[in-house]
């Protein structure tokens, strides 16, 4: 059978979307996901996307890691599902949808997303990191040399060691200017460095501000993948009106063979 899809990247955080509207696809195929994104034998993928009809809002995103099983929130698979939503007229300039933590506006403008995340509560603050959920889980770590850092093998045990079975997601962050940071994420699920986590530059953003290293509430991230913004509010809670902005791109679509 031939599978129809379409690449995306964000910040080069790249995604497979499946416009499933018509619900054929195999949700719980494990396999098949996992082949799907394979960079040798399949499209090649950090995760998957299902695009599918919603009930109150313009869609749903349902969304998987790279490893084939559902995911918690993707800020950057957010920023792509609604560029790829616009490429296929479900939504206009503006846009309300639904993902696994709950409903996000969106806006999108010349290639341009901003996405609304859920409101943040507590940040944890631990001896030399911080952990918070902005969707998904992220361990927030400010380190020297990031550009030579082993992100991959010092993620790795900080995902299992410190996080166990269930994990999360690593962040590794160096500022270079009061509102400006540069950050490398390991990425649970992919279980490899990604060149861009959305969840995580909007969990450094937040996580940087609670410790006093930035006292803006404009926050600019470079990742391996490109420049994205953080904006935010602080209240007596926490944080509120949490908006990440940058790139969504389509890539290439085609169809793959898939065993049936
Ligand atoms: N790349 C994502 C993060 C995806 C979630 C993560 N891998 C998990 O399931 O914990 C992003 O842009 O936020």
């Amino acid at each position: 059978m031939l599978l129809n899809f379409f690449k995306y990247q964000g910040t080069g955080n790249d995604f497979v979307m499946i416009d499933n509207r018509k619900e054929f696809f195999p949700k719980e195929n494990v396999g098949l996901v996992s082949f799907l994104c394979d960079r040798r034998f399949g499209i090649g993928a950090d995760g998957l996307i299902l695009l599918e009809n919603d009930e109150d809002t313009d869609f749903k995103m349902v969304y998987y890691n790279s490893d084939g099983r559902q995911g918690t929130m993707c800020g950057n698979g957010g920023r792509c599902i609604v560029a790829f939503a616009h490429y296929l007229g479900v939504v206009d300039q503006n846009t309300s949808f639904m993902a696994v933590d709950g409903l996000h506006n969106a806006t999108i403008a010349n290639g341009i997303v901003s996405l609304e995340m859920q409101n943040v509560g507590e940040i944890k603050e631990k001896s030399n990191s911080l952990f918070l959920n902005t969707g998904s889980p992220h361990h927030v770590q400010l380190v020297d040399g990031l550009k030579d850092f082993d992100v991959r093998k010092e993620g790795a045990k900080l995902r299992y060691g410190l996080y166990g079975e269930k994990g999360s997601n690593i962040n590794f962050v160096d500022q270079t200017a009061e509102d400006t940071f540069n950050v490398r994420t390991y990425e649970r699920g992919v279980e490899d460095e990604t060149f861009s986590c959305g969840t995580g530059v909007t969990a450094v953003a937040l996580a940087m501000y609670h410790s006093g290293k930035t006292n803006r509430d404009l926050v600019k991230i470079v990742t391996p993948g490109g420049n994205l913004q953080v904006k935010f509010r602080s209240n007596a809670n926490g944080y509120d009106q949490i908006w990440l902005t940058g790139p969504a791109k389509l890539v290439f679509k085609g169809e793959i063979n898939v065993e049936s």
